[in-house]
């Protein structure tokens, strides 16, 4: 069973001794890893736990429902918080240390008069409709690093503009940590794996993989063919009006660069050459906001 910890000075001081050691596998330092987590595993974060335990001696997951990422009337208060369930979980998949702090632990002052900013990639997409949503994953996720000092960070493709915005963090604070993105993990269905599904009902649950066929659709007429500038827009309205049709309510459904930059109008641009672009969606189901994405390469 993974170890577990409320405290930080209590993590750090475990942690240290695993400092200026080396490993037992070959003659070089122990490597440590953190997954950051808000908990109710599934999955999705088992998977993140098996890739930091490739690349790591010892693997740290955080469990913490950050309030600072959370804006007023979003669900806060009834995320699901399900520790001995996840401790358990995390037992499967080899987990070293589970760091799970208390609010007061992580902000003896709150809201924190300390903010890390991210500019200007933090207010399009999700940044758009969840204003200070990324101030509070910048100012956390930099704690969660400088509590663990951890070589290597694992995060979901899933988020990808979360994931986005933390390279961008690690770049510019100097963080000597290597970032990992990984892959999305699915239902057989194609639903990507998120805590927030559990939200949905019976009935939208069967609805809720349209979003990925959609966008699967989509990527594909993308590749497959050059397109006009109108051309996509109105493939990117035919999608939102199928989406929107099956039930959701779309917060956005939008194409990117893979740098998550606005494209440029450069005439027929949308063909067999141009790979590295992603097409995101955030999407209402019900009371479920449902964030997934695919590139088109
Ligand atoms: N299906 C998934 N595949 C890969 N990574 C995932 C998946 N779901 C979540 N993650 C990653 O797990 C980490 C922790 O995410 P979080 O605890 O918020 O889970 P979540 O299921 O995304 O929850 P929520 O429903 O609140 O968005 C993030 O880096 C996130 O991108
Ligand atoms: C990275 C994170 C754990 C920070 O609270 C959260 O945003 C999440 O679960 O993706
Ligand atoms: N993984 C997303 C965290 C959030 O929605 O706050």
């Amino acid at each position: 069973m993974p170890m577990i910890y409320q405290h930080i000075s209590a993590l750090r001081a475990a942690l240290q001794s695993y400092r200026g050691t080396q490993n037992d596998r070959q003659a070089s330092p122990t490597r440590i890893a953190l997954v950051p987590t808000m908990g109710n595993l599934h999955d999705g974060h088992l998977e993140l736990v098996k890739i930091a335990k490739q690349q790591a001696d010892i693997v740290v997951v955080s469990i913490f429902v950050n309030p600072t990422q959370f804006g007023v009337g979003e669900d806060f208060d009834s995320y699901p918080r399900t520790l001995d369930e996840d401790v358990a979980k995390l037992a499967t998949v080899d987990a070293d240390y589970v760091f799970a702090p208390t609010v007061d632990e992580m902000y003896p002052v709150l809201p924190p008069p300390t903010s890390v900013l991210a500019g200007a990639i933090t207010t399009q997409l999700c940044g758009q409709s969840r204003p200070g949503h990324f101030d509070g994953v910048g100012i956390v996720v930099s704690k969660l690093f400088n509590i663990v000092q951890p070589d290597v960070a694992v995060f979901g493709q899933k988020d990808y503009q979360q994931l986005a915005i933390i390279k961008q963090l690690v770049r510019d604070l100097s963080y000597p940590i290597e970032t990992i993105g990984a892959p999305i993990v699915r239902a057989a269905d194609g639903l990507a794996l998120s805590s927030r599904n559990q939200y949905l009902s019976a009935a939208e649950r069967q609805i809720a993989p349209v979003l990925h066929q959609e966008l699967q659709h989509l990527a594909q007429q993308l590749k497959n063919n050059a397109h006009s500038q109108q051309a996509v827009e109105s493939l990117l309205t035919e999608t939102r009006n199928r989406i929107t049709d099956a039930g959701f309510t779309i917060d956005y459904l939008d194409i990117k660069t893979d740098a998550l930059d606005s494209l440029v109008n450069t005439g027929a641009m949308f063909n067999a050459e141009n790979k590295n672009l992603i097409i995101l969606v955030a999407a209402w189901l019900g009371r479920a906001r449902l964030l997934d994405n695919q590139l088109v390469s």
